[in-house]
């Protein structure tokens, strides 16, 4: 018998995660990058998925594995060419997630105007909180993430600070990608990424609600 899928294992549904680039000014430049003027889009497979229990897997062709901490938009309500005053009516809750980023190899895709794939899409990637429900960030405009590596601060920023906010990210992406329900919207990370290493243990929260702990291990061969 089949059982009703629950939206609070979203990670399970085997669906799309499209995250966004350089969206708080304070991180494009401390990567020396120009803000945007429209939003940078990516995506990382569901495979990308890993939750607290389980570590962060270094891949082998990294040595500079960066942290970003963000916030992300579980979508309850499909759609496509969502107005921008109707997109937080698709949207079912929260989660916190790092879009965990191999720096040196982007930089390597960066200036040879390749894909970020390799950079970002890899296994254990994407890992990310328990579901949070709407109701538990009636204001996802400003709340503060921040993130510590063995207990040192790293990241602290504000969603106030982004540049596009998140039902203008709705409207814009399923413009042109139909939005599912269980996709994963990643809104970009503040400043203050940097690099983790093996037995590393990343702590990082969303205010008084919620926090979550990873530790960073080497693939075995
Ligand atoms: O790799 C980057 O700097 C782009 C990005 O994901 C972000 O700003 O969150
Ligand atoms: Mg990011």
């Amino acid at each position: 018998m089949a059982t009703a899928r629950n939206i609070s294992r979203f990670w399970e549904w085997g669906r799309k995660i499209i995250c966004v680039g350089r969206n708080y000014a304070d991180h494009a430049k401390e990567l020396k990058n120009a803000v945007p003027t429209e939003p940078i889009l990516f995506l990382k497979p569901p495979s990308a998925y890993v939750k607290e229990g389980s570590p962060i897997l270094v891949p082998l062709y990294t040595s500079d594995l960066h942290h970003e901490v963000e916030l992300g938009v579980v979508i309850g309500k499909g759609g496509t060419s969502i107005p921008q005053a109707d997109a937080m009516e698709h949207v079912a809750g929260y989660a916190l997630c790092l879009d965990m980023t191999a720096r040196d190899i982007q930089d390597q895709c960066k200036s040879k105007g390749l894909p970020w794939t390799m950079a970002k899409a890899f296994n254990t990637s994407c890992p990310v909180s328990e579901f949070i429900p709407k109701e538990n960030i009636p204001d996802p405009s400003d709340v503060k993430l921040w993130l510590k590596v063995n207990d040192q601060l790293r990241q602290s920023g504000c969603t106030s600070q982004m540049i596009f906010s998140i039902p203008f990210l709705i409207s814009y992406i399923s413009d042109f990608i139909t939005l599912e329900e269980g996709d994963l919207i990643l809104t970009g990370t503040p400043k203050g990424v940097s690099a983790v290493q093996e037995h590393d243990e990343l702590q990082a929260g969303i205010e008084d609600v919620l926090t979550m702990t990873f530790k960073v291990n080497r693939l075995e061969l």
